[in-house]
């Protein structure tokens, strides 16, 4: 479908508009046209697009119009509208099966690869990505750490489909093989042989779940957020099963929510399995990781 130029720019200020109307962030327009207009940052930035004699769109200007709608009145993510998010410099498909991948949790790639500098790696090492979700956290490690075998489990099936669309369409297909089931629970062939063990679990309470934003609350998978009463139940599964798999020296780094980390570093040093627990703060500086290393 072509559109001109001009009509393109005559429809993105009709939804600058709405999108201060309905308090929805003016950068979510440019997501959409990135996406399905194949238009770069800078031609959004500066309107050079508006010159343009024809622009090829994915669908029609009425369709992205309806699009839009269902984002303004229906609160639906625009990554559930495109179907794609970015996170570090991957694009990832995403579906209402799956959590779309947070920024906060690109920097779990850059704690696993400064964790192995400080310990000696097996080459043939394996690491685990518990709650797979899109399959970002695994395809982040397959990249960062070559040398790697990665294992990612999650409990549903459709965000396993999606997760291994996504490795395969990345070209990591064939480093990350994919496992249905509960946390370690398929992966009992690793015991003590685990180099690695990174999670994003679900950490909310379930009584804060029901008040989060709607955009939240409607449209993403519930399994995904709900960490039990005080949102910890997952976190405290994974401190007493993961020493079971986890070779000496490897690694346990999770992310949690902000107001946990203390809960967290306690559960870890009271176990006994543990040492050098240490909690790590997001951009915003929010205490958001922990991370020890098996004894
Ligand atoms: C917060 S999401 C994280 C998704 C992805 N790793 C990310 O960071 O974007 C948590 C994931 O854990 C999965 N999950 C929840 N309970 C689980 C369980 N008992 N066993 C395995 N996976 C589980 C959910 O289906 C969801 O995909």
């Amino acid at each position: 479908m072509f559109v001109s130029g001009l009509e393109l720019w005559q429809w993105v200020n009709q939804a600058k508009a709405e999108a201060i109307a309905s308090d929805v962030p003016l950068a979510e327009i440019d997501w959409l046209l990135q996406e399905l207009a194949g238009l770069d940052r800078l031609a959004l930035r500066l309107e050079s697009f508006k010159d343009l004699p024809k622009i090829e769109l994915k669908l029609s200007l009425s369709e992205l119009a309806q699009l839009w709608q269902r984002r303004l009145q229906e609160r639906v993510p625009v990554q559930y509208l495109t179907g794609v998010a970015h996170w570090r410099h991957f694009s990832l498909k995403v579906t209402p099966a799956v959590l779309i991948p947070r920024p906060e949790t690109e920097l779990l790639i850059d704690l696993a690869v400064e964790a192995v500098k400080s310990y000696s790696v097996n080459p043939k090492s394996h690491w685990v990505d518990l709650g797979t979700g899109s399959g970002a956290i695994a395809i982040g490690l397959a990249c960062a750490l070559t040398n790697a075998r990665i294992y990612a489990v999650d409990c549903s099936s459709e965000a396993l489909a999606v997760a291994r669309l996504n490795a395969e369409n990345l070209g990591f297909g064939s480093r990350v093989n994919f496992y249905q089931g509960l946390w370690w629970e398929p992966l009992a062939f690793l015991k003590g042989q685990v180099s690695g063990m990174v999670s994003n679990p679900p950490y909310i309470p379930s009584s804060t779940v029901l008040t989060l934003q709607p955009e939240v609350v409607q449209h993403e998978p519930h399994l995904a957020l709900d960490g039990g009463f005080d949102g910890l139940e997952c976190i405290r599964h994974l401190v007493e099963t993961a020493p079971d798999y986890l070779e000496s020296g490897g690694v346990w780094l999770v992310e949690m929510m902000a107001g946990q980390a203390e809960a967290v570093a306690d559960m870890l040093q009271s176990h006994g399995s543990y040492r050098e627990v240490q909690i790590f703060s997001d951009l915003a500086g929010i205490d958001r990781f922990a991370l020890a290393y098996r004894q």
